[in-house]
């Protein structure tokens, strides 16, 4: 985007968001805007509450107040049928992928567009197994079950069937957590490639610095129960904030960077 031009109207606008359990304010008046085909990198102190805001924005957490604008429409006023309908559009991605162990990776692909979609099994299947290849996945790994993978292609299953009913916004919680650093830089290289061929707008919650720098085209910091900047990773980077300083200037930020100025040197 060349400067001047506005940003692109956002997918989702979170405005006021309050979200509080028992005497624990966890969010106190948090904005923030996703817009349609940029990766947003979430980061911020452990308990910050960055799943929570993925959970709230998502539906599976109602906040204590605010307001989640989703495609113009505002989510937490919708009758559920509605919102529902909606959240349909996202694509989630947790921690732990959520597959379920008992049936093999097509299955599980194939269960949301059977429920969701209203696909008979062999359509369903077969779709599947095309979403399993876009995830990056062998053709003989629709067979296997979750047990037989490993940590690596059990994310990239769990990101084929968060991608099964053609999402326009994909939330990930810390998808390269737990993966070796080749495995977590072909994760981030898959993720930007999908963001370019689908143009999705991805929310994606790390405390990966490698991704920050490779994949993010924004970067919102969640301190002080809010979102305390989002903006592209230099203007985030050079905030005057103590724990921006320590992540991004500390020993990993540092080598996080060279990496990345390496990477791009011809
Ligand atoms: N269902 C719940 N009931 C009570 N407290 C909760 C609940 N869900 C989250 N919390 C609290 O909200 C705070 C934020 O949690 P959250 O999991 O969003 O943090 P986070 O920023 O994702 O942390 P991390 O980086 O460690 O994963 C934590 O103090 C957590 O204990």
């Amino acid at each position: 985007m060349s400067a001047g031009t506005p940003p692109p109207e956002p997918l989702i606008r979170v405005r006021g968001l309050v979200n509080r359990f028992g005497r624990q304010t966890v969010h106190d008046g948090l904005d923030l805007d996703i817009r349609r085909g940029e990766i947003l990198g979430v980061v911020g102190g452990s308990g910050t509450g960055k799943s929570v805001l993925l959970r709230s924005i998502v539906g599976l957490h109602r906040p204590s107040a605010g307001r989640i604008e989703v495609f113009g429409e505002d989510l937490l006023a919708l009758p559920s049928v509605q919102r529902s309908r909606l959240e349909r559009r996202f694509g989630v991605l947790f921690q732990q992928g959520a597959l379920f162990t008992s049936l093999n990776l097509a299955e599980n692909v194939a269960l949301p567009l059977i429920e969701h979609a209203g696909l008979s099994r062999p359509e369903a299947e077969h779709l599947a197994r095309l979403k399993l290849a876009l995830a990056g996945l062998p053709a003989n790994a629709a067979d296997k079950y979750p047990d037989e993978l490993s940590g690596g292609m059990i994310k990239r299953a769990a990101l084929a069937r968060a991608l099964a009913l053609d999402p326009e916004v994909l939330f990930l919680d810390e998808p390269t957590a737990g993966l070796d650093p080749i495995g977590a830089a072909a994760f981030d290289q898959l993720i930007l490639t999908l963001r370019d061929a689908l143009g999705l707008g991805v929310f994606l919650v790390t405390h990966d610095l490698d991704t920050l720098y490779t994949s993010c085209d924004r970067v919102a910091v969640l301190a002080q129960k809010r979102v305390l900047v989002a903006d592209r990773l230099e203007v985030v980077a050079a905030t005057d904030d103590a724990w921006i300083r320590e992540y991004f200037h500390g020993p990993r930020g540092r080598a996080a960077q060279r990496a990345a100025e390496l990477q791009e040197t011809p």
